[in-house]
């Protein structure tokens, strides 16, 4: 029997963000392997038009949760949806929701977030921080509390090569940064941004790194620890390989590569590609929810969540196996045919951006409007290419975690436990990964249907032939004006052609002789 599956039996378990990637696999994962657990609470809010209730149903409703719908029959009575909004003061719950939250619950995961690069400070220390304090706050009030699991990134320290599993400090303080957003107006936290995040790349990976300070301050005596993933990519094996909702981290790039619109990066190929499978991030937090709870470590223990320094793959490699999946299954309607080429050059990337992104946007643009349609190329380009400038820092270097703490984790569970919350990524072969990674978002985000692969596939051959009769016609467009214009080209193109005549002459002689 597993220790960790027994452990979670009987509690009751409060997840922030739980209707996020992460969020979703965490609770798919409690509710099968542990199905007598008492009850999951999720703050979630309304959103597109939904309620929170027409949310949880539509998670309970998807693939993802088949699996657990056979284990659990119940699983609907077992999960309580509390109204709730980050961005507000008490998180906007309401009296009764809170008593209750105060006096019933044993674990908390804190695993909502903004993961958005580009976010304003202001919102982003809202959730990512003054969210972060609040919740602990209300952790501090809760009497049958026994852990409270912090989900923060390898990334927030991302400033610094080698990152210990320690919390290193910001310049300003939290409490500092957080008040002075109560009163700064737009304009000045604008332009303060680049001076507070120094040599961080983005709001994100800031606000994340003053979180964990915050976790720190407010730890009082409650047993936390805090889980840094690195870059969560799809699901490795469970509930099935492949799964993936959203296109965070590098599926919305797989699948601009995929339809033929990004296909070169500027990134370093042999660049460490520190991805991580999201049931493996999933099976440590709740590995690390038991120890933290039943073993009651004196500080706080930081856990890497990385792959890089015990079965590392480069950029290079995961482009490579991301267009030979694209050989096999291909994307369909595709714009052109994929590429997925990482080069660390700043011109040959510059060249490769206006040759191969910019000018097709222009052109395929010129063509909608000669046929009377609205012109949308350009503005799809440009929008890939901010993003891809975005994460561009990520690709061009490469960190080193130190993952004692993680290893000393899995040396103490059980073999069972090893087995049942695996979190091992030296099993991880990155090739069948990375071809399932593509499967499932063809599947689960494109949701195309298998049976159009021969039809995509039959596309893109059309699509190599447009390629090579448009390349050739270029060619023949630039070398008649070349001419046209340099007695060296014509005098060229007189050699070629009197060579050619001349061969073709022997050529038919010869064969004239032997009949
Ligand atoms: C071939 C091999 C490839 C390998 C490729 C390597 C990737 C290597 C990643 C490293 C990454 C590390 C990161 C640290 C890991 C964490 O710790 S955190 C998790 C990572 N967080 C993220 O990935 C969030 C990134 N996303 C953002 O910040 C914002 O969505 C963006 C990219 C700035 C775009 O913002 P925006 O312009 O306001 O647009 P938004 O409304 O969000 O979306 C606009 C459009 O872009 C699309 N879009 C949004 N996000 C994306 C995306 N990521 N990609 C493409 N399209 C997107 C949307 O679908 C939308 O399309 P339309 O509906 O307009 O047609
Ligand atoms: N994805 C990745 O590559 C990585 C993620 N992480 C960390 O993992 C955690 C989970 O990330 P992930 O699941 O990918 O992120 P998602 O963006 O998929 O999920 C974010 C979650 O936070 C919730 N949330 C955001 N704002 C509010 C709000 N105002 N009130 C209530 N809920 C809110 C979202 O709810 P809603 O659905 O309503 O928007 C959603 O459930 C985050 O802490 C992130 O920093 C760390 C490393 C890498």
């Amino acid at each position: 029997m597993s220790m960790i599956a027994a452990f979670y039996s009987g509690k009751s378990i409060l997840i922030t963000g739980a209707t996020g990637f992460m969020g979703k696999v965490l609770m798919e994962k409690l509710f099968r392997t542990s199905p007598d657990l008492k009850v999951i609470y999720i703050l979630v809010r309304p959103k597109a038009g939904q309620t929170t209730q027409q949310r949880v149903f539509q998670i309970l409703n998807s693939k993802l949760f088949e699996k657990v719908k056979e284990i659990c029959p119940n699983v609907h009575e077992k999960i309580r949806a509390i109204y709730a909004d980050l961005n507000q003061n008490d998180f906007a719950i309401s009296k009764e929701d809170m008593q209750e939250l105060l006096s019933c619950t044993n674990i908390v995961f804190h695993c909502a977030a903004t993961v958005r690069f580009d976010d304003h400070l202001r919102h982003a220390v809202q959730l990512n921080v003054t969210a972060t304090q609040q919740l602990l706050i209300m952790a501090s009030q809760m009497p049958k509390l026994e852990a409270f699991i912090h989900i923060s990134t390898a990334f927030s320290n991302c400033n610094l090569t080698h990152i210990d599993e320690v919390i290193y400090p910001c310049p300003v303080e939290p409490k500092k940064i957080i008040d002075s957003m109560e009163w700064l107006d737009d304009a000045i936290i604008d332009e303060i941004t680049p001076k507070l995040i120094g040599d961080r790349p983005n709001t994100y990976t800031y606000t994340k790194a003053l979180g964990e300070m915050v976790v720190q301050q407010e730890s009082r005596n409650l047993n936390i620890a805090i889980i840094r993933p690195s870059i969560v990519g799809a699901t490795w094996q469970e509930p099935f390989p492949g799964w993936v909702d959203n296109l965070n981290g590098p599926s919305g790039l797989i699948i601009a590569a995929g339809k033929g619109f990004l296909r070169s990066i500027r990134g370093a190929p042999m660049a460490v590609a520190d991805l991580i499978p999201v049931d493996t991030v999933v099976n440590l937090t709740l590995a690390v929810g038991w120890y933290t709870a039943v073993h009651r470590p004196k500080s706080t223990l930081i856990y890497h969540c990385t792959s890089g320094n015990l079965n590392p793959c480069n950029w290079g490699k995961m482009g490579f196996q991301v267009l030979a999946t694209f050989e096999k299954v291909p994307f369909e309607r595709a714009f052109r045919r994929p590429n997925a080429d990482f080069t660390a050059n700043t011109i040959t990337s510059q060249y490769w951006n206006a040759v191969s992104h910019r000018a097709p946007a222009i052109i395929y643009d010129f063509y909608l409007r000669l046929t009377g349609r609205k012109p949308r190329m350009t503005k799809i380009m440009n929008r890939l290419l901010k993003t891809v400038s975005m994460i561009e820092y990520f690709v061009n270097r490469s960190w080193e975690w130190s993952t004692y703490n993680t290893e000393m984790l899995m040396s103490e569970l059980s073999p069972e436990d090893q087995r049942v919350f695996n979190f091992d990524v030296r099993q991880l072969n990155w090739l069948e990964y990375i071809e399932n990674y593509v499967l499932g978002i063809k599947k689960y985000l494109l949701k195309e249907d298998m049976a159009g692969i021969p039809e995509a596939k039959q596309h893109l051959k059309r699509l190599r032939n447009i390629h090579y009769l448009f390349n050739t016609a270029l060619f023949l467009i630039a070398w008649r004006l070349l001419i046209a214009r340099s007695q060296m080209a014509r005098n060229v193109w007189f050699f070629i052609v009197s060579f050619c005549y001349k061969f073709l002459s022997y050529f038919r002689a010869s064969s004239t002789l032997k009949v």
